[in-house]
């Protein structure tokens, strides 16, 4: 494929928001970068950072009703710093699409059949999915001559051996239904594994890496050798640890009793599970700063969602380790993993006999960049290793253009 500019604009398009970055990857400048939020709602606000000119951040507040909308309000952002959608140096524009199924192992470039693919997997990631299709069809429109890249959660998973993947029910209802465990934020999981490996200086190959995504979502990934062998999140991102509103593992029958006993639909549950459980559930709070704040303030609730979270965590890090066999470090990445040091600190709190510890000093103090947060001689590192979900897509994308 030839690429005439060298541009990609990375979107990411979750249930209520978009994410986006402009970036030259001639030489990896990110040129503008920004976020649209409360997508539908009355509320919404667009934040807009244009670094190419090193101008103020600019935002929006006004209604936004849909993902078109978004892309359109971003689109004309982008055009006010000059660099439009429809500028010649835009290579191509890359999509993160949450659900990949088993078939997306590589980025893949969007056509009728990838797309069409992508609407049949809406069932298993009813959230994301219709946003990130919105979000390709808005795009394609504004640019049908340009390659359009979609970029899959999944793919890095789709390594995991069928012990791990597979759940334990009855075969032929699994494989009708497509039921399995499938595994997300997996262009992360990637991105950290890697840059931990680089970070120990050794070659990915050779690094057992426990990776925590501890976003808004957040999964746990077993990394062996460069390739996932194990991750938390299964059939949808619901399962796995304590997220922002989401509830993670519990015992499927609590589905069952509330259906049959409080009189909800299979809708009010899931939208109970996904929406109104994990940290916003049992404290009113999904923002981690705030949870830290009640905390000091002596807040039991708080507290207790806070211990609910790290227990989670801790029984992750010590099923993954034995999965691994041998762990050479424990990464915490995204929202939380990178900025909530009493998170990591707690986590890793009571792991000496599995060589895990975390160094009060290191581990409180802050940094953009990758770093160990283990005491030095540690048998396992502690990493914090920031995400870029964004470059690495870029990434993915300019290679596939350019081949
Ligand atoms: N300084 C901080 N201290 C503690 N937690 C933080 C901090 N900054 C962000 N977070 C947490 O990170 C979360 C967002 O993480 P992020 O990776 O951006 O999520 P997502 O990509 O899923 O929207 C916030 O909800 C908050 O809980
Ligand atoms: C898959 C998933 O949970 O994504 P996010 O963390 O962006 O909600
Ligand atoms: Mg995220």
């Amino acid at each position: 494929m030839t690429a005439n500019g060298t541009r990609v604009l990375v979107l990411n398009s979750g249930s209520s928001s978009v994410k986006y970055q402009l970036l030259d990857m001639a030489d990896g400048a990110r040129l503008a970068a920004g976020l649209v939020e409360r997508i539908g709602e009355q509320t919404s606000r667009l934040v807009h950072t244009p670094l190419a000119t090193g101008g103020d951040k600019r935002e929006q507040e006004a209604p936004i009703a849909d993902h078109s909308a978004a892309l359109q309000a971003v689109a004309a952002e982008l055009a006010a710093d000059g660099l439009g959608l429809d500028s010649p140096e835009l290579a191509a524009i890359g999509h993160r699409v949450v659900h990949g199924g088993k078939q997306f192992t590589e980025p893949t470039l969007i056509t009728d059949e990838v797309l069409a693919e992508i609407e049949r997997l809406i069932p298993v990631a009813p959230l994301h999915n219709p946003a990130n299709l919105t979000g390709i069809r808005t795009a394609m429109a504004l640019r049908p001559d340009l390659p359009q890249v979609a970029v899959f959660d999944t793919a890095f998973h789709t390594t995991m051996p069928e012990h791990a993947a597979r759940y334990a029910i009855d075969v032929a209802t699994a494989d009708a239904y497509r039921v399995r465990r499938y595994g997300f934020h997996g262009t992360s999981h990637a991105y950290v594994s890697r840059k931990t490996a680089e970070l120990l200086g050794k070659d990915p190959s050779e690094v057992n890496v426990i990776v925590l995504h501890l976003g808004n979502g957040a999964s746990a990934t077993a990394v062996a050798g460069g390739r996932c062998v194990d991750t938390s999140m299964g059939l949808t991102p619901l399962e796995g640890l304590v997220m922002g509103t989401r509830s993670g593992d519990l015992d499927p029958a609590v589905i069952f009793h509330l259906a049959r006993n409080a009189s909800m639909s299979i809708d009010e549950i899931d939208s109970l599970l996904n929406k109104k459980s994990g940290l916003i559930g049992l404290c009113g709070d999904n923002d981690m700063r705030e949870i830290r704040r009640r905390i000091d303030e002596g807040d039991e609730r708080a507290k207790l969602a806070f211990d609910i979270y790290v227990h989670r965590l801790k029984k992750y890090i010590g099923a993954y380790y034995a999965v691994l066999g041998r762990v050479d470090a424990v990464a915490f990445t995204a929202g939380v993993g990178e900025n909530a040091a009493p998170v990591r600190e707690a986590a890793i709190a009571g792991l000496e006999e599995l060589g895990l510890a975390v160094d009060a000093g290191l581990n409180a103090e802050h940094s953009g960049s990758a770093r160990l947060v283990s005491p030095a001689g540690s048998r396992v590192a502690v990493a914090v290793v920031p995400t870029d979900e964004e470059l690495e897509i870029a990434t993915q994308v300019y290679a596939l253009v350019t081949a």
